[in-house]
């Protein structure tokens, strides 16, 4: 397994170590031990899966503390253009984002610590989206960033997604009083 850093301190790419063979492949999508040894040392309470089609926008999410989630997301169909917002009010990075394509074919994970916004668009039909998370889902604390907000300039090579209509009006970047 292989882990690698990002301009933004905490988010982390993992590149898990495939075994492949005559009858396809074979890899450890987590480890508690291994993944503690990098510096993923979390406890995951809730895995989450969602499908969409090519052009979905999902986020830009997260949860307050208390409830506040840890993520490690993967694609195991299709592929994504993950983003992740620094939230974290004294950050050298604050309001700065990271992306990453996630897909089937390139296996990666990527850790995304409290603090952040997530979101994701999906570069291909049938999708599927899947992460383990640090906390229970609690609606009452969800909080979000608009997707288009021109303080991130976020480059999500497309015009008009398809996203829910909570999403289309989540709060911008100026308007949000992060509790991180
Ligand atoms: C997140 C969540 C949702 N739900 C229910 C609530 C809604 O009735 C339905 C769809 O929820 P939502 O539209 O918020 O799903 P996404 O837009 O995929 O939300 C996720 O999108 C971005 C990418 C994230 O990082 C978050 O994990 C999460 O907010 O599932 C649950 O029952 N449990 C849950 O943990």
């Amino acid at each position: 397994m292989n882990i690698k850093s990002t301009p933004i301190e905490g988010l982390l790419i993992i590149e898990p170590r495939v075994f492949k063979d005559d009858r396809g492949y074979f890899f450890e999508s987590y480890s508690q031990k291994k993944y503690k040894e990098v510096g993923i040392d979390a406890e995951f309470v809730q895995d989450n899966q969602s499908l969409s089609q090519k052009g979905t926008l999902r986020g830009l999410h997260f949860q307050a503390p208390p409830f506040a989630q840890g993520k490690l997301v993967r694609v195991i169909s299709g592929s994504v253009l993950d983003i992740a917002v620094d939230i974290r009010t004294n950050s050298a990075t604050y309001g700065q984002y990271f992306s990453i394509e996630l897909s089937a074919q390139n296996q990666l994970q990527f850790w995304i610590p409290p603090g952040f916004a997530h979101g994701f668009i999906t570069l291909e039909d049938n999708t599927i989206f899947t992460y383990k998370c640090t906390n229970y889902y609690d609606k009452n604390s969800e909080g979000g960033i608009v997707w288009n907000d021109p303080d991130l300039n976020i480059e999500w090579n497309i015009a008009e997604p398809l996203i829910s209509e909570k999403d289309a009006i989540l709060s911008l970047l100026q308007d949000l009083k992060s509790p991180f």
